[in-house]
């Protein structure tokens, strides 16, 4: 590309040169006929030899359309190479980093990489750059060409440069630093709008949309204000270019009026128009210069995030049908979220055999939750063991660990698309798999009345439809992964007894060969379980059959489900299940 640039720059000059000496030799021949106009039109004859001076300069001005068409095409694709290479290097450095990462950075910092910093590298970094090297090239070659009429001329222009870098260095020291104040400010904008944007239900009902929007003002000030001295002192700095320019075209004129008996008029000229065209291109040059070098920082920050520490680094294959059994076991477990925090589970140690269905109950801040994500490794294990069918998961690639166990959250999500990208994001399964997970969840008459069927409309969130709705589609989307190992944290919470009975039938039906860990606050909830685990302050107090733990009257579980109004109800529906266990024969 720098070839191409250098190639299109030197037909450009050879092309000004061709014409100068062209005007020359018109002076020559004309001042060797003393100005005898009669011999005019001969001169004429004589310079265009028969018009193929014409067609030649015609010629090389094509070739140097040529080269700046290959110059530029040369420049795009390599800024688009780079811009594609620091996207994905965003985005994969982004997802594959640390949770810690997303709990201390807030969403529109991370939103503000992706779209301002992104768009400062797809659209204003390229054409800055293109000017700037356009400017450096062509001031580079008026140098020289000037110099070559007038030799003196190397000092003045010497000279100039250096003066011109040291403004440069002055004014971007600051402009560099105005630029990084304006970019993080943009930030807390993003975070403000987001928040407005989600909680917006909330601000009509409390009335409070002008303290919002006067908060908003006060963020966008605080950014516009380093965006506007940014710009004035751009200008600024356009300006003082502007002012040595205009002396160094001035000193160019002088050269020839005082010092110089220049005899050709086309060396007089080129020199001037050379020395002019210096004027608009240098300052815009030096000013895109300027601009190039702040908004690297859009770059700079693009790679910081590129470079954020990866979650892991464990390259492995497993083999495809890992885990068969879906067999669990937490051996001394203790995890905690950040490592200067303390512990959350300690020492919790349980095993879970294959279809069994285990219920996690206890207080809230027990660590229910902490089970999922240490499962997950989304929590830091500090010690102690998980297997998953006899393998460590900490060996296991997160991918391959986490694509191997269906969760079903308190808050379901759906994305944005349809309802088939929802159930199916990779695209892998058929129709028809689809539809017989509608209708194992009960939604597939509800879904197959909508205008599109599997193709219908779902909102940012899934906010067309409702909660149990969305739930019920999770569940479906949980139904076709087929996943030996099913995790469900409170996914009954915000339901009606109604669709808790359709999940609840759905996983006796879909799920009997599978494991399935229920985390409940509702005793209710997880009274059918095979065993239930009992936690306290993230460690193990019970672990036994919801009948063998009503029947301990001073256990932590008797005293949960005591709180209960239905607390027969409960100690009949677990009798009942104790009794169907071959051997426990209670009657
Ligand atoms: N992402 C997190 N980062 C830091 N600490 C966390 C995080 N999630 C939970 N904790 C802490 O871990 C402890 C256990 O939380 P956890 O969510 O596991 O409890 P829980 O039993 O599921 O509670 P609940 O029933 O209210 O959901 C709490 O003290 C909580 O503050």
């Amino acid at each position: 590309m720098a070839l191409l640039f250098l190639v299109a720059h030197s037909v450009c000059a050879f092309n000004d040169n061709f014409l100068r000496n062209w005007v020359n030799r018109v002076q020559t021949i004309y001042n060797s006929t003393d100005g005898n106009h009669t011999t005019e039109g001969a001169i004429f004859g004589d310079v265009y030899e028969s018009a193929h001076i014409l067609y030649l300069y015609s010629f090389l001005l094509s070739t140097l359309i040529v080269f700046a068409l290959l110059r530029s095409v040369a420049f795009m694709f390599v800024c688009m190479c780079a811009s594609n290479n620091l996207h994905s290097n965003l985005y994969t450095g982004v997802v594959a980093t640390k949770m810690r990462f997303f709990h201390e950075t807030s969403q529109g910092t991370i939103l503000n990489r992706f779209s301002s910093d992104i768009k400062s590298v797809d659209q204003d970094l390229p054409i800055q750059f293109l000017d700037f090297l356009n400017a450096v090239f062509t001031v580079s070659f008026i140098s020289l060409m000037v110099t070559t009429v007038n030799e003196w001329m190397i000092i003045c222009t010497i000279l100039t440069l250096v003066i011109f870098y040291y403004i440069k260095q002055w004014c971007l020291r600051t402009l560099r630093d105005i630029k990084r104040i304006e970019d993080s400010r943009r930030s807390p904008v993003y975070d403000h709008l987001k928040a407005t944007m989600s909680g917006i239900t909330t601000i009509r009902a409390f009335g409070v949309q002008n303290e919002l929007k006067d908060h908003f003002d006060d963020l966008q000030d605080m950014h516009t204000a380093p965006s506007y001295i940014g710009m004035a002192g751009m200008r600024a700095f356009g300006f003082w270019l502007e002012i040595f320019v205009v002396l160094y075209v001035a000193l160019v004129l002088l050269s020839f009026r005082l010092f110089l008996n220049e005899e050709y008029g086309g060396n007089v000229g080129f020199a001037v128009t050379q020395a002019i065209s210096l004027t608009g291109i240098f300052q815009y040059g030096m000013r895109q210069w300027g601009a190039l070098e702040t908004r690297m920082t859009a770059v700079e920050r693009i790679l910081e995030y590129s470079n954020l520490e990866p979650e892991e680094t464990i390259k492995k294959t497993m083999s495809a049908e890992w885990p068969i059994h879906g067999e669990i076991s937490f051996n001394q477990v203790s995890v905690k979220y950040f490592e200067e925090e303390d512990l959350v589970l300690e020492g919790l140690s349980f095993d879970v055999g294959k279809r069994e269905k285990i219920g996690i109950v206890g207080r809230t801040g027990a660590g229910k939750s902490t089970i999922l994500a240490a499962l997950l490794r989304l929590a830091y294990i500090e010690r102690g063991k998980i297997t998953i069918d006899g393998v460590d998961i900490s060996h296991i690639p997160l991918s391959i660990l986490r694509s191997n166990i269906s969760i079903l959250p308190q808050e379901p999500k759906l994305f944005a698309g349809t309802i088939r990208t929802n159930l199916d994001p990779f695209g892998i399964y058929q129709d028809n798999v689809l539809w017989s997970a509608l209708e194992n969840v009960e939604l597939k008459t509800f879904i197959a009345k909508r205008p599109n069927g599997l193709q219908a409309m779902v909102d940012v969130g899934g906010m067309n439809f409702s909660a149990g709705e969305r739930q019920l589609i999770c569940f479906a989307r949980a139904i076709i992964m087929r996943n030996k190992i099913l995790v469900l944290d409170e996914a009954t919470a915000n339901v009606d007894s109604d669709t808790d009975k359709k999940i609840q039938s759905t996983l006796a039906r879909c799920f009997g060969d599978c494991t399935v860990l229920t985390i409940a606050h509702r005793v209710e909830t997880v009274i059918n379980s095979d065993r239930i685990l009992v936690l306290d302050k993230g460690r193990r107090v019970e672990f036994d059959h919801p009948y063998q733990l009503l029947r301990n009257k001073s256990g932590t579980f008797y005293k949960l489900a005591s709180e209960t109004k239905t607390f027969d109800n409960l100690l009949e529906i677990a009798r009942q299940n104790f009794n169907r266990i071959d051997g426990n024969n209670l009657e």
